[in-house]
C-alpha cells in the first residue's frame, strides 16, 4: 500500500501544484481543482483519457461533471490521505487537460494548498 506523504514530500509536491490551480479539500487530507473545458464534449473525453490511467494504476478520482465543469478531489482510501499516488494521477490530469483552464475563482472553491503541509493540520 503508498504510505502517506512525509511533510518533505508535501512541500515539494503540493506547494507547485498550488500555482496550477490544486487546492486543499477542507478537514480533508485531500487536493482538489475544478477544471473547465470548452464544451461537455470536451469534458467527457478527457474523464475518458483520465479514466482509462485510474484503472492502470488502480486509483480513482472522486469527481463531478456538470456540462463542461469537472470537479475533482484526490485521496488514497486505502491509506486515508495522501499519497504518491495522487501526486501522480493530478499531474496526468493536467497533463491531459491542455488548454483547459482551472476554475478562475479557486480561492471560493478550496483551501490553500500549503495547509496540507503543515504537520499539525488534521488527517
Ligand atoms: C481494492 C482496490 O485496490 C482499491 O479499492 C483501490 C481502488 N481505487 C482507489 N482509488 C483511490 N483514490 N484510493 C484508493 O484507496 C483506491 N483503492
Amino acid at each position: 500500500m503508498a504510505d502517506i506523504l512525509t511533510p518533505e514530500e508535501r512541500r515539494e509536491h503540493l506547494i507547485p501544484m498550488g500555482e496550477v490551480g490544486w487546492g486543499a479539500v477542507s478537514g480533508r487530507d485531500a487536493i482538489r481543482k475544478v477544471y473547465i473545458f470548452r464544451d461537455f464534449v470536451e469534458a467527457w473525453g478527457w474523464m475518458s483519457r483520465v479514466a482509462i490511467w485510474c484503472e492502470k494504476w488502480n486509483h480513482h478520482p472522486e469527481w463531478l461533471n456538470v456540462y463542461r465543469t469537472v470537479d475533482v478531489t484526490l485521496t488514497t482510501h486505502d491509506a486515508d490521505g495522501l499519497t504518491n499516488l495522487d501526486i501522480k494521477l493530478a499531474k496526468k490530469m493536467d497533463a491531459l487537460a491542455g488548454a483547459s483552464t482551472a476554475a478562475s475563482h479557486q480561492s471560493d472553491l478550496s483551501e490553500p494548498i500549503a495547509c496540507l503541509c503543515n504537520p499539525d493540520a488534521p488527517r
